[in-house]
Formats: structure tokens, sequence, C-alpha cells
């Protein structure tokens, strides 16, 4: 049987063969020639994607690429990464771009970063829910985490693979077994929730989708996802069937999604959006910015259950406070308590998956 450095060697050569004439491997990972800056360390962030050859790892590695407060961007995928590396590396911006293929390249990838973002995992399809996933997707992100623990366990994890509600505890079980656990540091993507409210809401109101701020609680599946329409911003008020109509369709956006795509995967292009968005912020904070706020699904004390998408302040180290949901009125106070029920489960079966 082959061992893992023999693996290792073996798809090192296969990736030095598949580089273009610019590129060389530099112990198992793929760099460019002469690339002096990522050894001289330009200032900014080390981030790396696992699932970066994947319809959301591509336009997500394209987006971070642009970013300015990135310096070193990792991608790693068991798939496809020498093209998307070659690929993106043309870009003329700052961050210099590894690609890292395959599970002996993994702890390469992961060594180093201050931030990893996950989107790695398969996709639904029509007549799916977000939790047929899990069988596949759980030991995934299991794998994954086993290799944050080790190599970069102080990294802030932005964690997309769905079902979020049940893959964040899988995380922060694993991280607990591993003895880095810090609960500020993992958190749960739930920003494409509030993309979408954003965008429904300013539409029903007529407004620009940037000027509108919809909080969006709870968790990432169905009647998980709160929107807290009684707390948009600027304020305003809906008609009983606007507030209706709102919340399914903000509820329903991935299910409308899937479907219009008809068997070929599920949101990719919003997800990367809404990825870059979230990610910039816990960058931001990681700097040190002031008053960086965004919604997403954490560790919480917020509600009985031990996870809750709630607003959270990010800081230096993470998820630094997380926010009470504020005054609720009747309609959401009864979406509560069905988004609770259904949370419970999802949460206990990630937990279950790894204390099993
Ligand atoms: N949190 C959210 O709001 C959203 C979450 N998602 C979820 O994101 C995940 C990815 O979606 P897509 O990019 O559309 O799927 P995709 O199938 O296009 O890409 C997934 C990528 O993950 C890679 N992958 C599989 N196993 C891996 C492993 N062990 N290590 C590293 N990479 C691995 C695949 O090779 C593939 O390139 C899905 O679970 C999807 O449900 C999608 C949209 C929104
Ligand atoms: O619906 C899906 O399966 C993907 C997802 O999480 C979303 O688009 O919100």
């Amino acid at each position: 049987m082959e061992s893992s450095a023999e693996a290792t060697q073996r798809i090192a050569r296969i990736s030095a063969h598949l580089l273009p004439p610019n590129f060389q491997m530099e112990g198992s990972s793929i760099v460019k020639r002469g690339d002096c800056r990522a050894k001289g360390g330009a200032p900014g962030f080390k981030v790396a994607i696992l699932g970066a050859a994947g319809g959301i790892g591509q336009p997500l590695a394209m987006l971070m690429k642009m970013n300015p407060l990135v310096s070193v961007l990792h991608l790693y995928d068991v798939v496809n990464t020498p093209g998307v590396t070659a690929d993106i590396s043309h870009m003329d911006t700052g961050a210099v771009v590894r690609g890292f293929l395959g599970q002996p390249q993994l702890e390469n990838a992961l060594t180093g970063m201050d931030l990893v973002i996950i989107p790695a995992g398969v996709p639904r399809k029509p007549g799916m829910t977000r939790d047929d996933l899990f069988k596949i997707n759980a030991g995934i992100v299991r794998t994954l985490c086993e290799g944050i623990a080790k190599c970069c366990p102080k990294a802030v994890v932005n964690l997309i693979s769905n079902p979020v509600n049940s893959t964040v505890p899988i995380a922060a079980e694993v991280f607990k077994k591993a003895g880095m656990y810090d609960p500020k540091r993992l958190l749960g993507v739930t920003m494409l929730d509030v993309v979408r409210a954003n965008t429904f809401v300013a539409e029903v109101l007529g407004l620009d989708p940037r000027e509108v701020d919809v909080p969006v609680v709870g968790g990432h599946a169905g009647v998980t996802i709160l929107p807290l329409l009684s707390q948009v911003k600027p304020p305003c008020s809906f008609t009983p069937e606007e507030t209706e109509y709102l919340t399914n369709r903000i509820q329903d956006g991935g299910t409308e999604v899937v479907q219009a795509k008809a068997g070929t995967g599920s949101a990719t292009l919003s997800m990367a959006y809404a990825a870059v968005k979230f990610a910039d912020a816990c960058l931001r904070g990681l700097r040190g910015d002031a008053g960086v706020v965004e919604c997403s699904f954490v560790a919480s004390e917020v509600t009985e259950l031990p996870f809750f998408a709630t607003k959270v302040r990010l800081g230096r180290n993470g998820a630094e406070e997380v926010y009470q949901l504020g005054p609720l009125n009747e309609y959401e106070r009864i979406g509560l308590e069905k988004a609770k029920k259904e949370l419970e489960a999802s949460i206990q079966k990630g937990v279950s998956f790894i204390r099993k």
C-alpha cells in the first residue's frame, strides 16, 4: 500500500507536471517562480479557501484575490487546484496565490493561516433539504477541521458547507476534542440570508439595497432563517401580506436558486459575494477596526440553544460580542419558537456525529 509520504510525492509529481512554465513546487505547494513577496511578507492577512475549485470556491477565490487586506491566498481542494491557481494568479492584485491538491497537502495549505473559509462539500439538488447533505458533508467538515486544529489553531474559521446548523456544531466538537476550541473564532456563514433579505426588502420598499439593513437570526435552513423585519433600517413598516411574502421568500431563497439551476447546483455567485463580504468584515475585525457588526451562526447564550445566529461584533479575536435579539413582534416570536425547535435537532445531530 502507498504510504502517505509516497502519496505526497506522487501528487507533488503530478502537480509539478500540470504546472505552467512560471510555476514550481515548493515542498508540496504550488508557487509562482521568483515570488519573493510571499516570503518577504507583504502586509495583510493569510487566507485559505478549502473547496476552492468548486462552484462557490472559484468566484470566492477570485474575489479574495481582489481584497487588499489579503497578502497570501491558499487554494485547497481535492481536484483542479493547479488550474484554478494558475488562472487566478494572473490577476494583477497584491495577494500571492498558492495551490494545494489533495489530502496530503492539506497541512501545508493550512499552516500559518489567519482566516480559513470552508465552502467544501456537495450542494443540493431539487427536492433535497440542506440536511440531506449531512451524510457526505459532515465527514468532509470533520477532516478539514482536524487539519485546522493541528495546523492553524488560532485561525478564524468561516464555515459555509451545509447544513450549517449542524456543521458548525461538528467543527466545535472537533476543536474541543483537540483542546483548542475558541468559540469566538468559529463562525457559521449566514451572510447570504442577510444579502437576500436586504435585496428583497429593498425591492418592496423601492430603495437601493445598499441602504437597507435587515437582521436575520436563528440558523441557515428553512424556518430557522428568521428575518427581523420589525428591526429593518431605515425604519419602516410592512403590511401583514408583505411580511408573509418577505419572510417566505427569504427563508426559501436557497431553494429558489436550486430549482432555477434545475439539478446543476445551488447558489454559487451570490454566495461567493456574501462570503467575501463576511470574510472582509472578519479581516477588518482582525485588523482592529471598530464597530464591525454582521450576522453569524455562533456559540451563543442569546437563547437556550448552544448555537444561534444573531448580530455579532467582529474584532481581533473573532466574534468578540454576541448581540441580543432586541424587541420582537408577535409574528417574529412565533417564528422564533419554530426556528428553535428545528435548530435544536440539527445542532444535536452535529454534536452526536462527533461524540458517538
Ligand atoms: N452557507 C451558505 O449560505 C451556503 C452554503 N452552500 C454550501 O456550500 C457547499 C459548496 O457548494 P458548491 O461550491 O456549490 O459545491 P461544488 O460541488 O460546486 O464545490 C464543492 C467543492 O468542494 C470540494 N471538496 C469535496 N470534498 C472536499 C474535501 N474533502 N476537501 C476539500 N474540498 C473538497 C469539491 O471538489 C468541490 O470543488 C455546499 O455544501 C452548499 O450546500 C451553498 C450556498 C450557500
Ligand atoms: O440552498 C442551498 O442548498 C444553498 C444555500 O444554503 C443557500 O443558497 O442559501
